[in-house]
């Protein structure tokens, strides 16, 4: 809790007046939220642009302005969580099966900067499951396609039914074994015909946002 805060928070240092902002999904953004509706309070003016609609419900709440995708002429920083951050500041998302969205926007983002608590840190992706994104059309096929790849999926439940994403899609947690090569399994995952998006953010992170051992915040260059 308090180191989700800790690194949360600092992520402002990254959010000058006038900017375009896009909002991460999750529990150590959450933090970074609650500190910009601060802010805007004090007098900063940005507009925030929410990557699910859990995170708009909590940037309305505290103050910031939401933006328009037509009225935007560049997003000028994304900030966001992550579930597994390797050492070449590659991520698993979607623990919160907001992958989609706070992919569509950090990719548009001129800098993404990620908060993560030391536990996600890790040497090599895989030990969390990998969310992937699926229309709910023929499921079963878009299942064995995975299970091709070496996954081992779990279709996400949420009280006895499948999880339904804000885009109302399905998603798919895997095990893979093996994600040595992170930007291949990206690109083969992302040609199954059924799969939308999944959970790897390959070479997207320009800074990562940790704690050293003790607990003071480290701010992880590419
Ligand atoms: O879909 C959810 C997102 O990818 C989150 O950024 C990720 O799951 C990390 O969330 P948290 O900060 O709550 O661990």
């Amino acid at each position: 809790m308090i180191d989700k805060k800790l690194v949360g928070e600092k992520a402002v240092d990254f959010v000058k007046d006038g900017m375009v902002v896009g909002l991460g999904t999750g529990s150590t953004v959450y933090y970074t939220i609650i500190k910009l509706g601060e802010l805007v309070k004090e007098g900063l003016s940005i507009i925030g642009i929410p990557t699910s609609i859990q995170t708009e419900e909590l940037a309305k709440k505290v103050g910031i302005p939401i933006g328009d995708f037509k009225e935007i002429e560049q997003i000028d920083v994304a900030i966001d969580g992550a579930d597994e951050v390797d050492s070449n500041l590659n991520l698993i998302k979607g623990g919160g099966g907001a992958l989609l969205r706070e992919k569509i926007i950090a990719k548009a983002a001129k800098a993404f900067i990620v908060v993560a608590t030391p536990p996600k840190m890790v040497e090599k992706l895989g030990a969390f499951k990998l969310p992937v994104e699926v229309v709910p059309f023929g499921t079963e096929l878009t299942e064995k396609h995975i299970c091709e790849l070496g996954g081992e999926p779990l279709l996400r439940q949420s009280e006895g039914i499948p999880f339904m994403t804000d885009n109302g899609n399905y998603i798919f947690d895997c095990i893979f074994l093996d994600i040595s090569n992170p930007k291949k399994l990206e690109e083969h995952l992302n040609i199954i015909p059924g799969v939308v998006e999944n959970g790897l953010f390959v070479g997207m992170s320009d800074t990562v946002i940790t704690l050293d051992r003790n607990k003071n915040v480290l701010f992880i260059e590419r």
